[in-house]
């Protein structure tokens, strides 16, 4: 089956178009003041109308408060939250409560003990997104462009339908793809040419190499 395709960090209508028309399944906002990739209430809410249903749009954030959750779900209406902080389990389900709208949890892994907490969320989260962990000197909790040991994810229960993320790009996705076999991957990094400058060259060979892995699975005459 075709992975979910989740690009994020968009912040032009010119490369939003891109993921768009290349069939990306989710498209990611990201708002955290830190990051290159941080966009304000209003322009968020202005890509969200452009999608206009062709993919499910997600919000990309850490701790937020309930006043900000509310003007998430009041002003931008999305289709997803993503949480990238220390979100507890019932925190997300008091966000879900509280907005309707569906969660994805990211965890952070480096090492085989990280995987221990999805346990704790895979039954709140609708989706958990296993990105790599913060890298020494990065302020970001996400959007670094590493990646982590996917091999780690071959203990994980087959039924668990995770996203994965972190340094993926179209010279790697075959190999994530093989080693991990996960519902989805996203990708912010790997079609940049800068942190926070996405490109439409990037984002077509990105689908492109997609498109050719697939091709290979497809049946054979
Ligand atoms: O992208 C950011 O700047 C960001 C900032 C704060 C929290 C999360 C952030 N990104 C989360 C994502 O969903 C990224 O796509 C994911 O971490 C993978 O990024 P990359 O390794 O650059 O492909």
């Amino acid at each position: 089956m075709k992975p979910d395709v989740k690009i994020c960090g968009l912040s032009t209508p010119e490369t939003l178009e891109a993921a768009l028309s290349r069939s990306a399944s989710h498209v990611g906002f990201v708002h955290f003041a830190r990051s290159p990739r941080h966009l304000d209430i209003e322009p968020m809410a202005d890509l969200v109308r452009i999608v206009a249903g062709r993919a499910e749009t997600v919000i990309v954030t850490v701790d937020p408060d309930d006043a900000l959750i509310a003007r998430f779900a009041e002003e931008v209406m999305p289709d997803w939250l993503q949480l990238h902080g220390r979100e507890t389990p019932e925190r997300l389900a008091e966000i879900k409560a509280k907005t309707g709208l569906r969660a994805m949890k990211a965890l952070p892994v480096s090492e085989a003990t990280d995987l221990d907490a999805v346990a704790a969320y895979r039954d709140v989260a609708d989706r958990i997104l296993l990105d790599s962990k913060r890298p020494k000197g990065s302020n970001l909790p996400g959007g670094n462009g590493v990646s982590f040991d996917w091999t780690l994810l071959t203990a994980l229960d087959p039924d668990l339908a995770y996203m994965l993320s972190g340094g993926i790009d179209a010279g790697n996705v075959a190999e994530a793809l093989r080693l991990a076999r996960p519902a989805g991957i996203d990708v912010s990094s790997g079609v940049e040419t800068a942190p926070g400058i996405k490109d439409v060259g990037r984002i077509n060979t990105f689908f492109d190499e997609l498109d050719r892995i697939a091709s290979e699975k497809g049946p054979k005459p």
